[in-house]
């Protein structure tokens, strides 16, 4: 029997929680053999707390045999004491009016204050996956919070957005997604991201010969960039089952390998790709050993570095706002 792994998770009681916690607890993120010990956080009122206390009952009455422990509190540094990973999705998510960066200066504090209990308390080596919008900029702001943490372990999910372009790439051209190669989505979580199709492949034939440019800039992009407000306008809420599945994707492959494949993390820019360093950006990287490597060596063409420099500008911005908040916090 394996050693149980400490899994943090914020937003216990929310709407992606109620998808995610399930999921983890059966052995879809970090593998059927694998124990968990599950460390929840919720907000410090009367209802949440009650909710989270009804996910518990949920997760016992599920008697799932990988689920060690689970406990409960509104005390960050409780939460994430000796977390190997943290999943941070407690924060507010918008509405159908707003940008997700509208969301900064209702979320920013946060990762202030979740940044800097895991810096006292969490494993050094904890892997930090950040859910909560805008969520490159709060893996950001969590990570300078958390000087005495690896750097490298503090990441934000696009794989949501890599899943979007995948399911629209199969329906388009009547694959199945697992015939889809090298297809990442550059930037940010935002309403720029690049879903790029330069390199992508599928049953090894490049997808760029199967659908005309139009198609590419004038529906899919767009498409995939505004598939959350989409979603918010249908459901009357942002999307939760596909985020939860999207954030158990992101770190199962971080865990356990992604096999060769392309996958897209938001992780801190190493400056590949003139990514101005630390900024969060989503890099198609290749996951081995518990590890990630950005993909090297892609000749960008212009098309590519126009795309690429609009979520630079985007994420700059973000970083520029959120400086002032970490100094004054
Ligand atoms: N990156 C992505 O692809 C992606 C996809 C979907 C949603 N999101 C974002 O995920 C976040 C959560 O979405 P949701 O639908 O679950 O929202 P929700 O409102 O249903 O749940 C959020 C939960 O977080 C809790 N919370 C708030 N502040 C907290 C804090 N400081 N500590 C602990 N818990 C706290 C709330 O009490 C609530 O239970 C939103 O910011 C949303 O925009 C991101
Ligand atoms: O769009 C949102 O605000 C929610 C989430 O980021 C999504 O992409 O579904």
């Amino acid at each position: 029997m394996k050693k149980p792994i400490k899994v943090a998770v914020t937003g216990a009681a929310g709407q992606i929680g109620y998808s995610l916690l399930f999921r983890i607890c059966s052995g879809d993120m970090l593998g059927k053999d694998q124990p968990i010990d599950l460390m929840l956080l919720e907000r410090n009122n009367e209802a949440s707390m009650a909710a989270s206390r009804g996910v518990i009952m949920e997760l016992d009455d599920c008697a799932f045999p990988l689920l060690n422990s689970v406990s409960s509190s509104c005390c960050a540094k409780e939460c994430f004491a000796g977390a190997q990973i943290a999943l941070l999705v407690g924060a507010r998510p918008r509405s159908a009016d707003m940008q997700r960066s509208d969301l900064l200066a209702a979320n920013a504090q946060i990762f202030v204050e979740q940044g800097r209990a895991m810096n006292e308390v969490a494993d050094p080596n904890i892997k930090v996956l950040v859910v909560g919008n805008p969520c490159n900029t709060n893996a950001y702001i969590a990570r300078r919070c958390a000087p005495n943490l690896n750097p490298r372990n503090f990441t934000a999910m696009m794989r949501l957005d890599q899943n979007r372009t995948f399911s629209q790439i199969a329906h388009k051209l009547d694959c199945k997604v697992t015939d889809i190669e090298k297809l990442p989505v550059w930037g940010n979580h935002g309403g720029t991201m690049f879903p790029d199709l330069t390199n992508a492949t599928v049953r090894g034939e490049a997808v760029m010969n199967l659908i005309d440019q139009t198609w590419y800039t004038e529906d899919l992009i767009p498409t995939v960039a505004s598939r959350g407000s989409a979603i918010i306008k249908a459901r009357g809420h942002s999307s939760a089952a596909s985020a939860a599945n999207a954030a158990i994707d992101h770190v199962r492959d971080w865990v356990n390998g992604s096999n060769g494949r392309w996958v897209t993390m938001a992780v801190p820019s190493d400056g590949s790709y003139g990514v101005p360093e630390g900024l969060t950006f989503g890099f198609p990287v290749v996951c081995k050993d518990g590890d990630y490597e950005i993909v090297k060596g892609l000749e960008l063409s212009d098309f590519q570095k126009e795309r690429i420099a609009k979520n630079v500008k985007a994420l700059t911005e973000e970083r520029e706002i959120v400086d002032q908040i970490i100094a004054q916090a």
